[in-house]
């Protein structure tokens, strides 16, 4: 079966969410396979560009491990040229590859080849997602290593039936530690955020993963409200398990 991935972009750079919890690989080198699509539309979305994936018509890799120089190739890649530009940006130091994007799994085909490929190389993987499918989610669990499912907050408008999705981003993460993955949840919280909502959302997470904190940038919550949703995860999780994460890459001005 020769596979077809709609990316969006392949580089090399430092993981730079996901703070201090268990399953975080916040400050590791990755290599970041972004996949073009996603199904959702977070109002705040840092890679709105490539989100309607028929627009994504080219997807670009860097030349050089962390020279943010790109060269271009159109859409759809094949499996071989995603795994010659991963073997090219391999500096040795790789913690693991991250698939994000858009929603790597609405590609759960061409994922679970190119995760399987990964492996094979001895590489981990680190899978970003929604975690909207959990039946697509337990087709490659088997696969995964790490994994930061994010749990849409009301605030982020991604979609009309909220609470449905929530209780499947729920489901996957459970999925996903039952294979054996590390996993965490992250939650990108705005200065709309409810308190009520993150009581919640810590109820249905607690004794499956633990919890980031993550404030949307730009950010436009207070401290005092970081605070307060932070003590409110942190007495129904325990307070190991609960924690700030920033986008560090941003503050940094890397990939
Ligand atoms: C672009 S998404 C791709 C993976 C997947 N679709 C998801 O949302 O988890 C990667 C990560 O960036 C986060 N993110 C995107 N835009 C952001 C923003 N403006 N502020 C903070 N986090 C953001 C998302 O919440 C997610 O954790
Ligand atoms: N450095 C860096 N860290 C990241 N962590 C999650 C990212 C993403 O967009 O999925 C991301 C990204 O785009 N760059
Ligand atoms: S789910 Fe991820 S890629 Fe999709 S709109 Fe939200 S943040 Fe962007
Ligand atoms: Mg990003």
């Amino acid at each position: 079966m020769s596979y077809r991935l709609i990316l969006a972009e392949i580089f090399n750079s430092w993981q730079g969410e996901g703070g201090s919890v268990e399953g975080s690989a916040f400050g590791r080198r990755q290599i970041f396979v972004r996949f073009a699509g996603c199904d959702l539309r977070c109002v705040w979305c840092d890679s709105r560009q490539f989100i309607d994936a028929s627009k994504v018509l080219q997807w670009r890799y860097e030349i050089e491990p962390f020279s943010g120089e790109f060269k271009y190739k159109p859409n759809p890649a094949t499996l071989d040229e995603v795994v010659d530009v991963i073997l090219s940006l391999d500096t040795g130091d790789v913690h693991s590859i991250s698939y994000t994007g858009g929603e790597p799994t609405l590609q759960i085909k061409p994922l679970k080849a190119l995760m399987e490929k990964s492996s094979e190389l001895g590489f981990k993987n680190f899978l970003e997602t929604h975690g909207g499918f959990p039946e697509r989610i337990a087709e490659i669990a088997h696969l995964v290593d790490y994994a930061s499912v994010d749990i849409k907050d009301e605030s982020a408008r991604a979609t009309g039936a909220w609470r449905d999705l929530v209780m499947m981003e729920v489901e996957s993460i459970k999925i996903l530690r039952k294979a054996g993955a590390k996993v965490y949840a992250k939650l990108v919280v705005t200065k709309d955020t409810k308190l009520e909502n993150i009581e919640w959302y810590a109820s249905l997470l607690e004794g499956s993963a633990p919890l980031v904190i993550q404030p949307k940038e730009p950010i436009d919550l207070t401290q005092k409200q970081l605070m307060e949703f932070y003590k409110a995860a942190a007495k129904i999780l325990g307070r190991e398990n609960v924690g700030l994460s920033f986008q560090v890459h941003k503050y940094l001005n890397v990939l």
